[in-house]
Order: C-alpha cells, then structure tokens, then sequence
C-alpha cells in the first residue's frame, strides 16, 4: 500500500499579527514547490481571514483551539461554526499548553472534539507524557489512558497528535524510535476504539520537529506528519521540511 502524503500541521501558537500573516503566506507562496506534504496553517483565530485569502491553493487552514459550546454567552471563545465560516477545516484541542495553562480536563478536550466534529471540522487531539511519567517508563499507559479519555464521544474523523511535552520548545526532540513507538500504540488503540482500519488513522508526531529531523521522524511506519510549533514561523524553515519531505 502506498503511504499516504504526510501532514504538516503548523501550529503558530501565539505569533504574528495579520499583517505578519499576510506577509508569511505571500514568501511562502512564492517559495513552494509541489511534490511534497500536506500543509495545513493553525493560526490565532485573528489570522485565518486573511490566510484564506492569501494561502496558496492547497494549504489548508485550522484554530489551535475551539470552544465546546456553539454559541452564546461565553465571552472570548470562538465557536466550531466561526472557524468553519472563516474556511478552517482542522483544529487543535487538548494541545498541552492548553491542558497545563488553561486547566483543560480530558472531558473538555472531548466535549472540543465533538463540537469541532458537529461543524465539519477535523480535530487534532494532542496527547502526551510529561517528563517525569517518562521517567516512571509509564509513557504508554499515560497517553494512551489519555488518548481514551479525550476521544470519548468523539467521531473516528479526527487526527491524533502525539507531543510529549518534555520535547516541545525544549530542542529535546523524541527519538525516531521513540515517536514510533507511541505512534503504533496509539495506532493500535484507535483501532480498539473505532471501527475503521487501523491504517485509515493519521497519527502526528510534535515536538522540536525542524528541517533536520523531520525526514527520519516522518520516514516512520505509524508516523503520518508532523505538528511543528517553533520552525512553523519561518518560511525558510518551512519550505526546508516540506522539501525533506518529498
Ligand atoms: O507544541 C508543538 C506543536 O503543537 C511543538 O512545538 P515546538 O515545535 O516549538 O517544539
């Protein structure tokens, strides 16, 4: 079977104004060659309007966060129906800094996928182990215990991302070895959890992903692409991992 096109999921986190937006889209327009990965941006929910208009054809567009409500009296969300008007077809739940910073339970990372999926939209799940549990050797069961918990409900439509969080923004990338291995287990208990084959799921691998290393992390069976934060911003970087990737 042929592998399918690998994703690269750019989360931008909290960078670059509209304008920087628009700027980022024009250099990468210009400097994309076809051939390589799926490009999907996930932007401040400010961006997304003008990265509609400015994406070259084919780079999709997501949020990095959604509410799980649809509408109504919950000041600063942003509902599952504004991302999709806005033409977003992805967006990020349970991302850590989500899980560590705004007190996000696995209930509401599933309650946010549900909702993503009610509007059309395909949710990433993130899950992960921080430090210690790795150092415990518990990874597996942690994540996938948490993988379990932020599916419930939750269409088989959905993209799973696994970033351990010792390696995001640290330059502590997990081995190649290391992605895979979680990457398959994860295949592996998706294939328990839904009725689809195992092989029809996209599993990502996040954390200090860069041109250097995203070959031999993508080049892995169970790992489907890459959900890059830091080496997202710069188009030079950018253009290097899909060129790695080709
Ligand atoms: O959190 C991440 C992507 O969601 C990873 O961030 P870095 O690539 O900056 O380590």
């Amino acid at each position: 079977m042929t592998r399918p096109r690998p994703l690269l999921a750019l989360n931008w986190k909290m960078n670059k104004t509209p304008a920087e937006a628009r700027a980022w889209a024009a250099d990468l327009a210009a400097a994309l060659t076809p051939g390589g990965a799926e490009l999907a941006v996930l932007a401040p929910a400010i961006d997304l309007p003008v990265l509609a208009g400015e994406l070259p054809a084919g780079v999709a567009l997501g949020g990095q966060d959604v509410s799980r409500y649809e509408a109504g009296a919950y000041t600063g969300e942003i509902s599952a129906g504004m991302l999709r008007d806005v033409g977003a077809t992805y967006v990020i739940v349970g991302h850590s800094e989500r899980r560590e910073y705004h007190a996000e339970t696995d209930a509401v990372v599933a309650a946010k996928a549900r909702q993503a999926q009610a509007f059309g939209l395909v949710p990433i799940v993130c899950v992960g182990e921080s430090l210690d549990v790795r150092e415990r050797g518990e990874q597996v069961n942690f994540t996938l215990d948490q993988l379990r918990a932020s599916t419930e409900g939750v269409g088989e439509n959905l993209i799973v991302a696994y970033e351990p969080v010792w390696a995001i923004g640290t330059g502590r990338t997990a081995t190649a070895e290391d992605a895979e291995e979680m990457a398959a287990a994860i295949r592996g208990a998706l294939a328990g959890l839904y009725t689809a084959g195992a092989q029809s799921f996209r599993i990502l691998y996040g954390g200090s992903v860069k041109p250097d290393n995203i070959a031999s992390i993508c080049a892995q069976p169970n790992v489907n692409g890459a959900l890059v934060g830091g080496a997202s911003l710069k188009v030079a970087d950018v253009v290097a991992m899909d060129n790695a990737l080709k």
